[in-house]
């Protein structure tokens, strides 16, 4: 089974609008209310992939129950755990250019933390364990690491799509994939990435560190995968962008779909490629049909760190 977790979700009250003027009263006429937050996101396109999954975390309050609904009528097995607090709803504006709000992760008390570890704890050798998303401050950095070793003593997968902290902590645990975007790598160095060469170095000392698979997500740039055998340069096709929120996640969905039915990573990351701008490309999440359209649109080579002009 694969397991996302969402320590955070949120439902993105994602709004489109001709144009948008901070401290100003704007009026938009088209609005959706969709389940989000990193790991949801990643359960949700797996669904659409075809790829089951759990989807865990916290939610609470009437937002908690609209996505556990929401995600129950498109068939995606859930197992939160409840919290007081109303999980949050972040705010995604489309307009020009594309503004968001995320708001503050809910407090995580020490007995919920604790039923989190339960389950991580049931998952079985040849389990995945997706965790993706805002890992908040209030929870200690010592707690995903335990949770990052029990998923590596158990022989369960471990797959980060996150930031922070203790993402430097899980790196030591040898993941299976971790999939940040530019910013996210330059953070985890203390650096500025600015073009794919940067993105190669550093991805390759994660590799040196025991990382299997680093895509490095650039946006309507593309993507770079760096594994021991391996670096590889994705173009992303080209086409109107609508709504580019969920493409990392998309890419990290593409690429676990497809590397559990063919254990083969330059295949899953063209596939994730194209799921990630599938997503790009339409409001919602990607559907299985609009990936296999763009799949012979995602042009992948050899990365040579010569290309590269500064
Ligand atoms: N403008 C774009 N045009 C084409 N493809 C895109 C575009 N933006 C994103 N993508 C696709 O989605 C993938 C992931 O995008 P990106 O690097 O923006 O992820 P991210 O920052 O993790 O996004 P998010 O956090 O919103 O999920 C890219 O590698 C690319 O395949
Ligand atoms: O605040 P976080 O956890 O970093 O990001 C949350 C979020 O922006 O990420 C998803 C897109 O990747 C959205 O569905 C959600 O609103």
């Amino acid at each position: 089974m694969i397991y996302t977790c969402t320590i955070a979700p949120s439902v993105d009250y994602t709004t489109y609008l001709p144009e948008f003027e901070a401290g100003k009263l704007n009026r938009s006429q088209e609005v959706y209310y969709y389940p989000g937050g990193k790991g949801i996101n990643v359960s949700r396109v797996l669904k659409r992939l075809g790829a089951d999954s759990m989807a865990l975390g916290y939610a609470g309050g009437f937002t908690g129950d609209y996505i556990a609904h929401f995600l129950e009528d498109e068939g995606v097995l859930t197992d939160f755990i409840a919290v007081e607090e109303p999980t949050r709803i972040n705010v995604k504006i489309k307009s020009d250019s594309e503004t968001e709000l995320n708001g503050p992760a809910p407090k995580i008390s020490e007995d919920r933390l604790e039923k989190l570890m339960e389950k991580v704890k049931k998952m079985e050798r040849g389990d995945w364990f997706v965790l993706a998303g805002t890992l908040p401050d209030s929870i200690p950095a010592a707690f995903f690491e335990e949770v990052g070793k029990v998923c590596q003593v158990n022989g369960v997968r471990l797959v980060l799509d996150t930031s922070g902290p203790a993402l430097k902590k899980l790196i030591g645990l040898r993941p299976f994939l971790i999939k940040p975007n530019e910013d996210e790598l330059g953070e985890l160095f203390g650096i500025v990435i600015s073009d794919k060469s940067d993105a190669y170095s550093y991805a390759k000392k994660l590799v040196e560190n025991g990382v299997e698979n680093v895509i490095v997500s650039m946006g309507g740039d593309g993507a770079l995968l760096v594994t021991k055998e391996m670096a590889m340069s994705a173009e992303a096709p080209k086409q109107k962008v609508v709504n580019t929120v969920g493409a990392g996640d998309s890419l990290v969905s593409g690429f676990l779909a497809s590397y559990v039915k063919e254990q083969d990573p330059l295949k899953a990351f063209k596939y994730g490629v194209a799921s990630g701008s599938a997503t790009a490309f339409r409001s919602d999440l990607c559907e299985k049909r609009d990936v296999e359209a763009l799949l012979s649109q995602v042009k992948v080579n050899p990365f040579h760190e010569q290309d590269v002009t500064k």
